[in-house]
């Protein structure tokens, strides 16, 4: 039996020594999306933070791609980081550079060297976001979806046994939100797994999948939302 992508177990999570969720307690299979939905400050980024390892886990139990979060050290969250493709709310391009060299930046700094492979690299995750001609362009010169797309084709560089997006439409207009959904969506049809934040209760009634919901301190299942369209 496959083993899971992350597990919490009796995970109390912290910020600034002021307890955010106690008893966090949940699984990720292979293959899975899940969303987490909660209020504007409930908690969702502390959790998603622990788990590639911006948080230091310090309560309970947590694993995320083979790694043990409690015995994480500093020296291995690049090798974590490599295992996860992370996409937030706010693209985080570099301006001062092209998508295609935005993209090389990241190869180069997670240990490539061979140019030729690093070309059809990122001609290949151009290609799965559908911006494959637009590697010439600055971020600047690209609209904000395009720039979320672009931000999606960086965190499948290494191919990454999870995918993390934490607000990942928070950024843009409800057309521009479904189609980064429909990418997203993509993406998990093509085997990956993905856990994704967002308190954009519209988006999960179009695209259901296991969600779970951050509130009052506490992480729990909800039912399946009926679809809605
Ligand atoms: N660096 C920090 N130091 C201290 N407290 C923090 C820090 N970051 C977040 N918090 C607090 O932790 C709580 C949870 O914040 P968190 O960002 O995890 O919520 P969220 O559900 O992701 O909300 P949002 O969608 O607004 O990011 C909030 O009360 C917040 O003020």
């Amino acid at each position: 039996m496959s083993q899971p992508v992350l597990q919490l177990k009796d995970t109390n999570i912290f910020q600034d020594n002021i307890l955010i969720l106690k008893n966090v307690d949940f699984e990720i299979m292979p293959g899975e999306f899940f969303y987490l939905i909660g209020k504007t400050g409930s908690g969702k980024s502390s959790l998603l933070k622990i788990l590639y390892g911006d948080l230091p886990l310090t309560s309970g139990l947590g694993e995320v791609v083979d790694f043990d979060l409690p015995s994480l050290k500093e020296k291995q969250i690049p090798f974590l980081r490599r295992k996860i493709g992370i996409v937030f709310q706010y693209f985080k391009l570099l301006n001062d550079r092209s998508i295609h060299d935005n993209l090389l930046f990241v190869l180069k700094a997670t240990g490539w060297k061979d140019k030729t492979l690093m070309d059809t690299k990122i001609n290949e995750v151009l290609g799965k976001v559908g911006l494959q001609e637009k590697g010439y362009k600055m971020p600047y010169q690209i609209s904000g979806g395009e720039q979320q797309r672009i931000a999606i084709a960086r965190a499948m560089l290494n191919d990454p046994e999870l995918i993390i997006a934490d607000e990942p439409t928070g950024n843009l207009d409800p057309k521009t939100s479904m189609e980064v959904m429909e990418l997203l969506n993509e993406i998990h049809k093509s085997g990956k797994t993905i856990l994704m934040a967002t308190h954009d209760y519209s988006l999960i009634l179009k695209y259901p999948q296991r969600t779970f919901k951050v509130e009052n301190g506490e992480v729990f299942e909800v039912a399946h939302q009926q679809q809605n369209s």
